[in-house]
């Protein structure tokens, strides 16, 4: 593979060309890490986003604010050594890009309250997806939908916007609108866009309905509700959450929520609960077939708006591999890497709780400064961990797919695959919808960020080739040999400022 020119393709193709025979003859001869005297990959990156790199107090005019739901604090953007700056008009001038649109948040028809709290996070217009969707979310009748759009394209705004708009405000204390997600994390982050979009709002009223956050026998009195599964489910079936007037309900990461093997039984059977619903929304930036099918018989006749698999990665996303030495060896690049790491911040995905505890202890004991979550946390650590996160206090955070999907924090650029995402029984195939959702956590909004992900046998490498096949897409190799070139390759990306500009992907 190392030997492969950067014209021969994506990950995958390389395998089945020339270096092919070295893997496939390969029980014993791969040898991952191997030099790489020829290469040219550098260049692949040289010019990551097709322009020069700039640094804070560059000629940026305008520099994106956050869209944070906390005005300038949530996400410890300001606190990077190196702010990356987005002229996000530009950007959203560009047709191939997913935050193009020709419309302005008032020709969308939207409330002007609501419009105040759009404006008040800065969103100056709509992305692709709001502005699709929302004509169609807020016409009358109330129509179902169903809706992907990449990561950090601003789906949440598009599903808050209409529960904001279909509530009735002379009934504060009546439940109407149900949001749920798959993550408490992700519960508390929705509801916090539905409070800062919906501050000007007179007379909105949220709950939150995650682990621990409601007392036995309190009854929900809130308009809206955004919660996990499982403890709606057990709220309803206590009688705590009165669900008779239900006007939306919504699905954030849709395909996971309506997964077979993961939470799609109790969605069921929270919307079997509820007699009535207007309109159901199905949201995410994956629907692999197997759960579309599923997901038109939750959302009935919905409208859809769809991707295509070669449209789904967002192109301010560089995506790199490198090649360890061993699972062991996995390690010591990663302590090699914290540097890097900490230029903004950084998320490391590995796929057991343990493995999590045990890097992160290990990486303190190195004297690096890293923070881990997993669902081992309790709940009120777990929020208290990610905050610290969120407000830029811990500026690495290792854990495993339970914070794969959703998170919003604009200062993430760099995401580790540490662990390459599988799924299946005995995690016999690749997992391409949770590495897309992984990597996703940067490169937000039109920001850049890095992915690096870990191989190192043949299993793994096999399963990140699949990973680039079923996306179309080429990764770039770092060379653990040479770490001033692939130091400067990744600091090249992370400071640039131009992300907007290769959004294609
Ligand atoms: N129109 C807009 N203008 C500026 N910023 C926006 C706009 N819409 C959303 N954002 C910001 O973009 C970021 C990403 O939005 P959001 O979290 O909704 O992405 P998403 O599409 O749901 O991604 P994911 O699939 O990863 O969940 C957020 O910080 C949000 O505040």
């Amino acid at each position: 593979m190392s030997e492969t020119p950067k014209t021969s393709g994506s990950l995958a193709d390389r395998i089945t060309g020339p270096a092919a025979s070295k893997l496939d003859a390969a029980t014993t001869s791969f040898t991952p890490g191997a030099a790489n005297p020829s290469s040219s990959w550098a260049d692949e990156v040289a010019s990551p986003v097709g322009t020069e790199s700039k640094q804070l107090g560059g000629t940026v005019e305008q520099a994106q604010l956050d869209g944070a739901t906390i005005p300038l604090a949530g996400s410890g953007l300001h606190d990077a050594q190196y702010e990356v700056e987005v002229k996000l008009s530009d950007i959203q001038g560009d047709v191939n890009s997913p935050l193009f649109s020709v419309s302005t948040f008032e020709e969308l028809g939207i409330n002007k309250d609501i419009l105040q709290g759009l404006y008040s996070m800065n969103f100056k217009k709509p992305s692709k997806i709001q502005e699709k969707a929302l004509p169609l979310l807020l016409a009358n009748p109330p129509a179902n939908m169903i809706a992907q759009s990449q990561s950090g394209t601003g789906k949440t705004a598009a599903f808050v916007i209409t529960i904001l708009s279909r509530l009735d405000y002379t009934r504060p204390h009546q439940p109407q609108a149900l949001c749920l997600a798959p993550s408490r994390e992700l519960a508390r982050q929705i509801e916090g866009v539905v409070r800062t979009i919906g501050q000007f709002v007179e007379g909105l009223t949220i709950q939150a309905a995650v682990p621990g956050a409601v007392e036995r026998n309190a009854r929900l009195q809130a308009m809206v509700v955004v919660g996990t599964p499982g403890t709606v489910m057990d709220l309803i079936k206590r009688r705590q959450f009165d669900v008779s007037n239900m006007k939306v309900m919504c699905l954030d990461e849709a395909d996971n929520m309506l997964d077979q093997q993961g939470l799609g039984d109790q969605c069921l059977r929270v919307k079997q609960m509820i007699p009535r619903i207007d309109q159901i929304l199905l949201f995410s930036a994956t629907f692999p077939d197997g759960v579309m099918r599923y997901a038109q018989q939750f959302s009935p006749s919905a409208n859809e708006i769809k991707l295509k698999r070669d449209e789904l990665t967002v192109g301010g996303i560089k995506q790199m591999y490198m090649d360890c030495p061993s699972d062991e060896g996995k390690y010591d690049i990663l302590a090699s890497l914290y540097g890097l790491m900490t230029i903004g911040s950084s998320i490391i995905f590995v796929k057991k709780k343990d493995t999590a505890s045990q890097i992160a202890a290990r990486l303190t004991q190195d004297g690096h400064k890293v923070v881990a979550v997993h669902s081992a946390f309790e709940g009120a650590e777990r929020d208290s961990i990610v905050e610290d996160f969120r407000t830029g206090k811990a500026k690495v955070l290792i854990t495993t797919n339970v914070l794969a999907r959703g998170i919003d924090v604009s200062s993430v650029s760099m995401v580790i695959n540490y662990d390459i995402p599988m799924k299946g029984r005995s995690d016999s195939e690749p997992d391409p919808e949770t590495y897309l959702h992984r990597i996703g956590r940067t490169g937000r909004f039109g920001r850049v960020g890095v992915s690096i992900s870990f191989v190192f046998d043949r299993k793994s490498f096999s399963a990140l080739s699949e990973i680039a096949k079923h996306y179309g897409i080429d990764l770039v190799k770092l060379d653990q040999d040479d770490w001033d070139k692939t130091e400067a390759i990744v600091k090249d990306v992370i400071k640039s400022s131009r992300a907007g500009t290769n959004l294609q992907s």
